[in-house]
């Protein structure tokens, strides 16, 4: 199962950023190029386990959005983009992001109360991103009916779970200056 995804993660190169160790992977970088059939596997995969009785799936640019379009195209459901510039509309909701490496500003736009949303990323690290989004959402009154990450690595799903949120990670892994080692895959036992 993920057999592309877990074979592509061992081979990712780590780079520091400040003393982050970040892994370089085409699904959270677009580098080295995407792969088609890894995008495929992926959203195949997150299509059997994730509640898909959604309005939209909502993702963070820029890198959830090839996984989240193509999950779009496969099921129909409408794509909604977390944006990193305003766009000053009615209704648009501002928060702000924070990584293990950066700090910024999202925006959310074309949500409204009682919408339901499936929300889709490429990684989850610190949980700054997924945090600040699902707490936005929630003050929206906006429904989260599942939180879908490919990567995971760090301890952020501790905070996650606080808040209430459980995200389904595909593959869990750990980066250190060796490199990136798979942890756990979803649904392995
Ligand atoms: O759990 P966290 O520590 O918050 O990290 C996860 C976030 O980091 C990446 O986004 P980034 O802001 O680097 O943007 P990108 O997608 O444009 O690379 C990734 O797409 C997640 O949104
Ligand atoms: N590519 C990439 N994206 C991330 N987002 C959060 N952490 C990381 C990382 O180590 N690598």
């Amino acid at each position: 199962m993920l057999e592309r995804l877990k074979d592509s993660l061992v081979k990712s190169p780590v780079i520091k950023r400040g003393e982050y160790n970040y892994f370089i992977h085409p699904i959270s970088d677009g580098v080295p190029s995407i792969d088609p059939r890894l995008v495929q596997e992926i959203s195949d995969y997150i299509e059997r386990i994730a509640d898909l009785n959604v309005d939209t799936i909502l993702t963070v640019e820029a890198m959830g959005i090839p996984v989240a379009n193509a999950l779009s195209l496969k099921t129909g459901i409408p794509l909604t983009i977390v944006r990193k510039r305003p766009y000053f509309l009615e209704g648009e909701v501002e928060l702000s992001q924070s990584t293990g490496y950066s700090k910024g500003t999202l925006y959310i736009n074309g949500l409204k109360k009682g919408d339901r949303v499936v929300i889709v990323d490429d990684v989850v690290s610190t949980g700054g991103t997924l945090l600040a989004l699902a707490k936005a959402l929630q003050n929206m009154g906006v429904e989260i009916t599942d939180v879908i990450s490919v990567i995971g690595r760090g301890d952020g799903l501790l905070k996650l779970k606080e808040l209430g949120v459980e995200p389904k990670i595909l593959v869990t892994i750990d980066v250190s200056e060796k490199g990136v080692e798979i942890q756990d895959v979803f649904g392995d036992q």
